[in-house]
């Protein structure tokens, strides 16, 4: 895959975060500014139409990642282009190409989903008409009864507001859909309705997907591709069989938790302590 074939091209990023922290040894001034290192050094690519997973544990640097791709954050070091475009110099474009659904994803709790999203319509200036005749079309798509479309979306369960999400990150027809834990905190059930509109997303829509996921069988069952991320690097990178056969031995099918194991000597369900690199007062 070259650059200009890639849906999705990440080269050396690095990103540090600076945070106010309390007193830790009694010769500190009271407030020191550390420095949290998100991202080291990563890179990666993504092929069009490709479900592409990055794994890791809490802390690992996954939205921070997703953020940058997504402009929300500039990264301090490395490239990212979204279709051969940079997401820093080329912005407006990238926008275009992209949408991202994100776990703390927000709505008007009082409005009903098709209210929600035709607000999301005019702010992305789309025809009135079309945008309602699509809304009904992705939301029962992805199971949502009729009435429940036009019902305030208080009375929803979480698994359905994420999916509301995800049909309202599909108005814009995004070439690439970042999904950042798509199914945190869902119920099994929702969680394989969203695993299973996820496919078509790429078969019906042609998305290519880049989703972040603690959770290893999901990566697994979803993904075409992993990048398993530790403490803000990627340390494999490969199909769910490449990566197992990293670890296999004889008699014994490993596990994505097994490959993460052996990799970083810590289990995925971990959560990661900040990686600090010095302070200054
Ligand atoms: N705005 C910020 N300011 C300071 N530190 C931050 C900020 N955002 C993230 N971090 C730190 O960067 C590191 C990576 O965080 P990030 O949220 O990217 O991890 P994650 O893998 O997405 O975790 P989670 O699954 O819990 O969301 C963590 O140590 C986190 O505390």
């Amino acid at each position: 895959m070259t650059t200009a074939t890639c849906a999705l091209d990440v080269q050396h990023v690095r990103k540090v975060f600076e945070k106010e922290s309390g007193r830790r040894w009694p010769w500190q001034p009271k407030k020191a500014v550390e420095q949290v290192v998100a991202l080291k050094d990563v890179s990666l690519r993504v092929a069009p139409r490709e479900i592409y997973g990055i794994l890791g544990p809490n802390g690992s640097g996954k939205s921070t990642l997703i953020r940058c791709i997504s402009t929300l954050l500039i990264p301090d070091a490395g490239t990212i282009r979204v279709f051969g475009h940079d997401v820093v110099r080329e912005e407006r474009i990238v926008k275009e190409l992209i949408n991202r659904v994100s776990v703390e994803a927000s709505f008007f709790k009082k409005l009903s989903p098709m209210e929600n999203l035709m607000f999301g319509a005019r702010l992305y200036g789309l025809d009135a008409k079309e945008a309602r005749r699509e809304i009904i079309e992705t939301l029962t798509r992805l199971g949502l009864e009729k009435e429940a479309i036009f019902r305030p979306m208080e009375k929803m369960s979480r698994g359905m507001q994420q999916k509301v999400a995800v049909a309202r990150a599909l108005l814009t027809r995004p070439r690439l859909l970042l999904l950042d834990e798509p199914t945190t905190g869902l119920d099994p059930r929702s969680k394989r309705e969203v695993q299973a509109f996820v496919f078509e997303l790429r078969d019906v829509y042609e998305t290519t997907v880049v989703l972040t996921t603690h959770d290893m069988h999901e990566a697994e069952r979803l993904c075409d591709r992993i990048a398993i991320i530790d403490r803000g690097c990627i340390v494999a990178e490969g199909t769910p069989a490449e990566l197992k056969a990293l670890v296999r031995q004889n008699g014994h099918e490993p596990t994505l938790e097994d490959v993460f194991m052996a990799l970083t000597g810590r289990a995925l369900s971990e959560e990661q302590e900040e990686v600090v690199v010095g302070g200054v007062a």
